[in-house]
């Protein structure tokens, strides 16, 4: 069974179409990866299905809710939740405290409530913290809760990242290029961990990934866009096959030369 389903997805920034009429879906439970060359469109997509931006036509739906016009938090509070390209998190602040922004949007309290410290206000942010704790040590990180989010290695902030974005419990985890700039180790821990909350915390996972190595092994179902249109999609094994695949990444000489070898794209 599906749990998104997007149809006719479609942007326009002025006379740019940064991605044009693509059909999706994504089996729950599954991990699919969205690839492209570089301005492809992948980031805009899925900027669309968080909201953060608006479709000029298209239809996105999270079962069997329509996403389109809702606003990021409505979003997140329907169950889906991502990470970014640029990691965003803030430095100054320790690393369980960035975990506990992750809850912001779950809580109850009013700013009125916080100020004045009241009871019911104290006992969410105690759980906030307990909570947080228990997903840094889910993703590795218990031991620097007190740290500044900035002294942190690059893999493991986007492993910060994660942990936020989990807070929300989210149906649907959005992972935007998870592994850029991770050296093999920290891959490699990402993949443990990219398995574990799909199986463990029921999370259906949609990655954007240019490591192609970590794509090929990790994803059940692929979309490639190129030029805002989906290209082509299937089973890491077709892509690596498919004659517009290699020739949006390696322009045309190169499919020649592959059917000549009968190599593949990697
Ligand atoms: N806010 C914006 N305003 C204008 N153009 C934009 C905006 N966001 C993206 N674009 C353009 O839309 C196209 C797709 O960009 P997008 O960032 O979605 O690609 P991408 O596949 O994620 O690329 P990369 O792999 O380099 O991150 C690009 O040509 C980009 O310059």
């Amino acid at each position: 069974m599906n749990i998104l389903t997007v149809k006719g997805l479609t942007k326009r920034f002025g006379g740019l179409t940064a991605v044009k009429d693509v059909d999706m879906t994504v089996k729950r439970g599954s991990i699919t990866a969205v690839i492209g060359p570089n301005g492809a469109g992948k980031t805009t997509f899925f900027n669309m299905i968080t909201g953060v931006y608006k479709p000029d036509e298209g239809e996105i739906s999270l079962d069997t809710h329509g996403l389109v016009g809702l606003k990021p938090h409505d979003i997140s509070k329907c169950g889906i939740s991502r990470t970014f390209q640029n990691i965003r998190l803030f430095n100054e602040m320790t690393v369980l405290e960035n975990v506990m922004v992750g809850f912001h949007n779950h809580l109850k309290s009013t700013f009125l409530g916080t100020l004045l410290a009241l009871p019911h206000v104290r006992k969410e942010e105690a759980n906030a913290k307990k909570e947080g704790y228990r997903l840094l040590e889910y993703v590795g990180l218990a031991e620097f809760f007190n740290e500044e989010a900035q002294n942190l290695s690059y893999g493991a902030q986007r492993r910060l990242e994660i942990a936020r974005a989990l807070a929300t419990k989210p149906k649907l985890l959005l992972l935007d290029e998870p592994a850029a700039g991770m050296n093999p180790k920290e891959t490699k821990e990402l993949t443990d961990l990219i398995y574990r909350m799909r199986e463990e915390l029921d999370v259906t996972i949609v990655l954007i990934e240019h490591d192609m190595k970590l794509v090929m092994q990790i994803s059940e179902h692929i979309v490639v866009l190129d030029h805002g249109e989906k290209i082509a999609e299937g089973k890491p094994v077709e892509i690596r096959n498919n004659r517009n695949v290699i020739e949006a990444y390696l322009g045309k000489s190169a499919v020649v030369a592959n059917e000549g070898r009968g190599q593949n794209v990697n």
